[in-house]
């Protein structure tokens, strides 16, 4: 990995925006590097405050989860009109099942996962907050265009989740970038070439870890094949504990937000 040095004018005058954003306002804490054998992939090591990963993985897990977004679990027809799954798992010990049910919710554009098509109408408006974090580290990190958030999968995966390998090629816009934030339990990242055969190299992610897909790597396979166990040196690097109800489902949990623009301007 080749560190990237961030020369923007962007933070010296915005450093209140970065903070407000949960992010680290000093951008000379900002670690990031480019990839060398996957063209295009940034890494960028936790860009976030220890209350700044607070804020998002709770606004994934209690926000984000709530209506119009769409979940996993819909198609099961568990929740009743006006439950939403987070508040409903917290009730009592048998809907602790609930909670260890629920593997995504989609925003903005719902992507399709049988057609793999986005279309006009199954779209919820997009989180103003993550459109704007989205926004931000695409700016720092001096791409040409503005980046315009309109899809967003939050993946929730358990210690013995994985994900195969596959490329994102839905959206109509394949140069713009892709974020992929992740918060919670460390995980085993891999990122090949275009073509399956090809062999991929392996990033270790961690809680706040960062990757922005461009260029050739937008298309490029990639999967998690594991999410590792809780161990002092990868989760909680927020400072304070987080309250429960949080804390027991974080422990079990990663979070991974994958922020995708759909169409071209
Ligand atoms: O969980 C991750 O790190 C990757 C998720 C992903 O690739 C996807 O949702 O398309
Ligand atoms: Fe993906």
């Amino acid at each position: 990995m080749k560190p990237k040095i961030l020369t923007s004018e962007f933070f010296n005058d915005d450093k209140e925006i970065l903070d407000n954003l949960g992010l680290k306002s000093n951008i000379s804490d900002w670690k990031c590097y480019d990839v060398l054998n996957v063209p295009g992939l940034i890494f960028i090591k936790n860009p976030f405050t220890s209350i700044g990963q607070k804020y998002w993985l709770k606004r994934c897990i209690a926000d984000y989860t709530k209506k119009p977004n769409r979940l996993n679990i819909d198609a099961h027809r568990i929740l009743g009109d006006g439950e939403d799954w987070w508040t409903l798992s917290n009730k009592n010990e048998i809907n602790l099942k609930l909670r260890n049910q629920l593997r995504w919710a989609t925003l903005g554009y719902h992507h399709d996962w049988d057609t793999k098509v986005y279309s006009e109408t199954a779209k919820s408006e997009f989180p103003m907050d993550l459109s704007k974090l989205s926004k931000t580290i695409i700016k720092l990190l001096q791409f040409p265009d503005e980046f315009m958030a309109e899809a967003a999968i939050v993946n929730f995966y358990h210690p013995s989740s994985t994900l195969s390998g596959h490329t994102d090629h839905s959206e109509y816009n394949l140069s713009a970038p892709l974020l992929s934030i992740s918060f919670g339990l460390s995980a085993i990242f891999l990122i090949g070439g275009h073509s399956l055969d090809d062999k991929p190299v392996a990033i270790l992610l961690r809680s706040g870890d960062t990757i922005i897909m461009s260029k050739e790597s937008r298309l490029c396979y990639h999967g998690v094949p594991k999410v590792l166990l809780p161990k002092n040196d990868q989760y909680f690097n927020y400072d304070n504990e987080l309250e429960e109800p949080f804390k027991s489902y974080m422990q079990v949990t990663r979070i991974n937000i994958n922020v995708r623009q759909v169409n071209n301007v």
